[in-house]
């Protein structure tokens, strides 16, 4: 299978080495964990991949996008490929949705900009969007702001702005770490159906293994700046190898992992209570 993106010996030097060789491909239509303890180094690897380093940052390695290497491109040139290519979702979805502007505003701007869609196809193309992200009302919502959503609806308005121009690659970093632990399912299986219909490439990066364990296909375990293990998602659980993941399972309530990844017995169980 062809990677859609591939990063390759990753490093990152901001004073000291951050990120130690870190390589990772993305497919189309799967999603990539990159799960690990807070600070060790996950998110400054998803912001490489969007050119969103500190300035003062070093970087070695390479990060290609298709046949074309986008480590160290000028921002302006990334501006091109970040939001058109390459989208993100982050974990605070207020943050990533301007307070002042209409949904309708946020969604069709970013579309205009990058598609080049004329008010009228643009607007279409966003009821669209809502729809699919299960915004309810899509049309009315395209008048109101932000604050008149519930937490998990503007998370679906990000993923929304985030796939309007259909991009090839979306890197969602804790996208459900803000939310309520009911809403959170939600959401992740909406980004599972997404990733398969529309061939989008994910790389979900958490600190969660229970979101994990919902809906990665391949999981990379990160410590200290470097990638201390890497399975598809089943073998991962089943059988972690490395002594920092198996500590970062046993952390986990069991009830947080999914039924796929349990043992007989634990699945048994889950029916049960059911
Ligand atoms: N701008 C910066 N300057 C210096 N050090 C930084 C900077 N940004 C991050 N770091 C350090 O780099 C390390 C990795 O940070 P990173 O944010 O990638 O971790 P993480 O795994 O995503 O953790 P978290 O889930 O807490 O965000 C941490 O030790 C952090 O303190």
């Amino acid at each position: 299978m062809t990677a859609i993106l591939s990063i390759d010996d990753l490093t990152v030097d901001i004073g000291r080495p951050l990120v130690k060789g870190v390589s990772l491909e993305l497919h189309p239509g799967r999603i990539q964990g990159l799960a690990g303890e807070s600070g060790s180094g996950k998110t400054l690897t998803s912001l490489a991949v969007l050119g969103l380093l500190p300035r003062q940052a070093r970087t070695g390695g390479s990060i290609r996008l298709g046949d074309t290497e986008i480590l160290g491109k000028r921002r302006r040139e990334l501006n091109r490929i970040r939001g058109r290519r390459i989208a993100m979702v982050f974990q605070d979805p207020s943050s990533a949705l301007h307070p002042q502007l209409t949904v309708g505003h946020q969604l069709t701007d970013h579309m205009r900009t990058h598609l080049g869609l004329n008010r009228a196809d643009a607007r279409a193309r966003a009821v669209e969007m809502l729809e699919r992200v299960a915004v309810p009302g899509a049309s009315d919502a395209l008048g109101r702001y932000p604050h008149q959503f519930s937490g998990g609806q503007r998370q679906r308005i990000s993923i929304a702005i985030a796939l309007a121009c259909d991009p090839d690659v979306l890197l969602a970093d804790e996208p459900t770490t803000a939310l309520d632990v009911t809403v959170q399912a939600g959401i992740l299986q909406l980004l599972r159906e997404l990733a398969t219909e529309r061939e989008l490439a994910v790389l979900l990066v958490t600190h969660d293994l229970g979101v994990m364990s919902a809906v990665a296909d391949e999981v990379a375990v990160m410590r200290d700046g470097r990638i201390v293990e890497a399975a598809d998602r089943a073998t991962l659980f089943a059988s972690p190898q490395h002594d920092y993941t198996r500590g970062l399972l046993a952390a986990l309530p069991g009830s947080r992992i999914e039924p796929e990844a349990r043992t007989d017995a634990e699945t048994r169980t889950e029916g049960d209570d059911a």
